[in-house]
């Protein structure tokens, strides 16, 4: 997978990480109890980045989670902007200012439906993270009800590591534990069912939780409920029987990308870059989801 070479570098922030997608830095002055998570316009795909990157992509994922930290009745990490120094223009619409929390190690993931590592894993064994299934499962079925398959979270560029609950109470306790999976799964809950209404599908998502070192408490981080957090379905499509499976499972934002790699790429060394129309649509799905979930146009 090709990494991002270049860091932003903004004035009297220090950049201390870069995921695929996004980048993490601290106040170069203090306090050490922030930190700002910047998203990129980067997009990945087959594990890939891929170039170049799409226009207004980090500032409408970070509205989106924005939108659902409002939502989400738990203690979240946002921070108030007056606790740190000013978030440099040039990110301020795409930058996440948070309180910096001793993150729990373990990938909080929540599936309604089957699909990805989770359905790879039920065709090997007939579960997913220890919870077993119904026999005779397809890639892309829904879920009766949403199951918590948390994961280990492997170095930069490796996948995470699929682990079963009782893996999850050796790495953070039995409280903690218990806690990440009742947030999640109500959280998760509340998002699908909001979702449906506006006829998209959450298929599954990732949410990621910190501990407060000032007050203890257990705290939603990371973003939340993003299409790079999720996988988000169009309902109408998904429900297509005259579609191929493939095309049914098409990701919301995503699909157009994947569709014209497929076509154009051998999946061999680096993607090519992605002419001008695929951006421009992808741009346009990006904004067709953040308007169908919120109901408001986005810019
Ligand atoms: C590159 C983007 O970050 C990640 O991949 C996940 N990650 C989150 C943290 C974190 N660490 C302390 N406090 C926080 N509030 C957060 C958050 N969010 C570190 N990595």
């Amino acid at each position: 997978m090709n990494l991002p070479t270049s860091a932003t570098s903004l004035a009297g922030w220090q950049h201390i990480y870069s995921g695929k997608v996004r980048d993490l830095f601290v106040p170069e002055n203090g306090p050490d109890n922030i930190l700002l998570v910047v998203a990129s316009n980067r997009v990945s795909a087959f594990d890939h980045v891929l170039d170049p990157a799409i226009p207004g992509k980090g500032a409408l994922l970070t509205a989106l989670s924005n939108w659902w930290f409002s939502r989400i009745d738990m203690p979240n990490h946002l921070a108030d902007p007056e606790s740190a120094p000013p978030v440099p223009m040039e990110v301020s619409d795409r930058a996440m200012l948070s309180r910096r929390l001793e993150m729990y190690p373990v990938e909080c993931v929540v599936r309604g439906a089957l699909t990805g590592s989770g359905f790879l894993e039920y065709r090997e064994t007939g579960s997913v993270c220890g919870i077993e299934l119904p026999a005779g499962l397809e890639d892309g079925d829904l879920l009766e009800t949403p199951i918590y398959t948390p994961a280990h979270k492997a170095p930069l560029g490796e996948h995470d590591e699929n682990i079963s609950y009782e893996q999850s109470v050796e790495l953070v306790g039995p409280e903690v534990a218990e806690a990440l999976r009742e947030a999640s799964l109500k959280i998760f809950t509340a998002a699908r069912d909001l979702a449906a209404e506006r006829g998209v599908i959450l298929a599954d998502t990732k949410f990621e939780f910190g501990r407060d070192p000032e007050t203890g408490e257990l705290v939603l981080a990371d973003e939340v409920l993003t299409s790079d957090s999720s996988r988000y379905w169009d309902a109408s499509v998904y429900f297509d029987a005259s579609l191929s499976r493939a095309d049914r499972l098409a990701s919301f934002d995503k699909q157009i990308v994947r569709n014209w790699l497929r076509s154009n790429w051998d999946q061999q060394g680096v993607p090519p870059q992605l002419p001008a129309e695929i951006v421009s649509q992808t741009q346009d799905r990006y904004r067709e989801l953040f308007t169908r979930l919120t109901g408001k146009n986005w810019g």
